[in-house]
C-alpha cells in the first residue's frame, strides 16, 4: 500500500489525474445529517461513504477532521471510513486532521495514531512546540506532514502576525518548513483561504512547496484570489479544502449528489484561475 512512492509523489499523482486542486473535507456533524440517517449506529461512517464516493474523481485528497469522529467515540467509524478509500478510492490521499503537537516521545504516539492505526498519508501538526516535535513523524518516509503557518480564523492573527525580528511569526515557520526542518522533503504547509495576501507571501518564499488551503465555502474565501496567490510554477501546488459547503449541500435522500454537485462546481471554479 504504502510502499515506493511518497505522500507528495501520491498528490501530485492526484494533481494531474484528476485534473483537480479540491480537498473534500470530511467533518461530520450528525445534526446536520439528513433524516433518512440519522440514530443508525454507523450514521458517520454511511454519511462519509456516500460523500467519498461521490466525490472521489473530483477530489485530489480527503480530509477527515478526527474530533468530529472522537468527539462521538466513531474514532471506528474513521478507520473504517480510511480503509474504504484505501479500497476503493486507493488513489486519493487522505490527510487526517489532527493538528497535533507535543514533545518528541509524545509526538511518536501521535505519529502511529494517524500512520499506522488510520493509515493517513498525511497529517495536520502544530508547529508551536519547534523541531522536535515535529522529527517523529518524519521517520515515516513515506508519509506527509502539514504544519499551521497562517490559519484561516481571524485569531489566527494574534500569534502569527507577531514580530519576530523582523519577520512575522507565520514567515518564519513557512522558511524554516521550506528549509532547515525540511530535510526529507515532506513537509507542506496550512494557509488559510481567507488571507490571499499571505497565501502569496507563502508562496513566495517555499517555492513550490504543496499548501493546504482551507476557507472557501463556509468561511468565504475567494476561490479566485486563494488560486491566484497560491497555485505553483506549475499551476499546481495547491489542496484547496471545503467541508461544510459540500458534506451540507443537501438535505434529502439525494445528499450526495448535491454534495457531487457542490464538488464538481468548485473544483471547476478553482480550474478557471490555475
Ligand atoms: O488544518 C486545517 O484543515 C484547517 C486549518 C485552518 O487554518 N482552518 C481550517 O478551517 N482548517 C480546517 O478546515 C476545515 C474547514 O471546514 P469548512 O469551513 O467547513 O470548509 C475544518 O476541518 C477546519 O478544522
Amino acid at each position: 500500500m504504502h510502499t515506493t512512492s511518497t505522500f507528495i509523489d501520491r498528490l501530485n499523482a492526484a494533481w494531474t489525474t484528476r485534473n483537480s486542486l479540491l480537498c473534500v473535507g470530511l467533518d461530520p456533524d450528525p445534526a446536520k445529517f439528513p433524516a433518512h440517517l440519522s440514530g443508525g449506529p454507523d450514521a458517520i461512517f454511511e454519511f462519509c461513504k456516500a460523500i467519498v464516493d461521490a466525490t472521489a474523481d473530483l477530489a485530489c485528497a480527503f480530509k477527515p477532521q478526527i474530533a468530529y469522529f472522537a468527539a462521538r467515540r466513531a474514532e471506528d467509524q474513521l478507520e473504517a471510513l480510511i480503509a474504504h478509500i484505501r479500497e476503493r478510492h486507493p488513489e486519493v490521499p487522505v490527510i487526517l486532521d489532527a493538528k497535533r503537537g507535543d514533545i518528541g516521545s509524545t509526538a511518536e504516539q501521535y505519529a502511529v495514531e494517524a500512520f499506522e492505526r488510520y493509515r493517513a498519508d498525511a497529517v495536520t501538526v502544530n508547529p508551536y512546540m519547534g523541531r522536535d516535535s515535529i522529527e517523529p513523524y518524519l521517520a515515516w518516509s513515506d508519509r506527509g506532514v502539514i504544519l499551521l503557518c497562517r490559519t484561516s480564523n481571524p485569531g489566527g492573527s494574534d500569534l502569527q502576525f507577531l514580530d519576530v525580528g523582523g519577520e512575522r511569526l507565520f514567515e518564519r515557520v513557512a522558511r524554516l518548513a521550506a528549509g532547515e526542518w525540511n530535510h526529507t522533503g515532506q513537509l507542506a504547509l496550512v494557509v488559510g483561504a481567507t488571507f490571499p495576501a499571505e497565501i502569496a507571501r507563502v508562496r513566495e518564499l517555499t517555492g513550490d512547496m504543496p499548501l493546504l488551503v482551507p476557507g472557501i465555502g463556509a468561511q468565504g474565501g475567494d476561490v479566485e484570489a486563494t488560486v491566484k496567490a497560491g497555485r505553483s510554477s506549475a499551476g499546481s501546488g495547491l489542496m484547496i479544502n471545503s467541508s461544510r459547503a459540500i458534506l451540507y449541500a443537501g438535505k434529502g435522500e439525494d445528499f450526495a449528489q448535491a454534495a457531487r454537485a457542490v464538488a464538481l462546481a468548485t473544483r471547476d471554479a478553482i480550474n478557471r484561475y490555475r
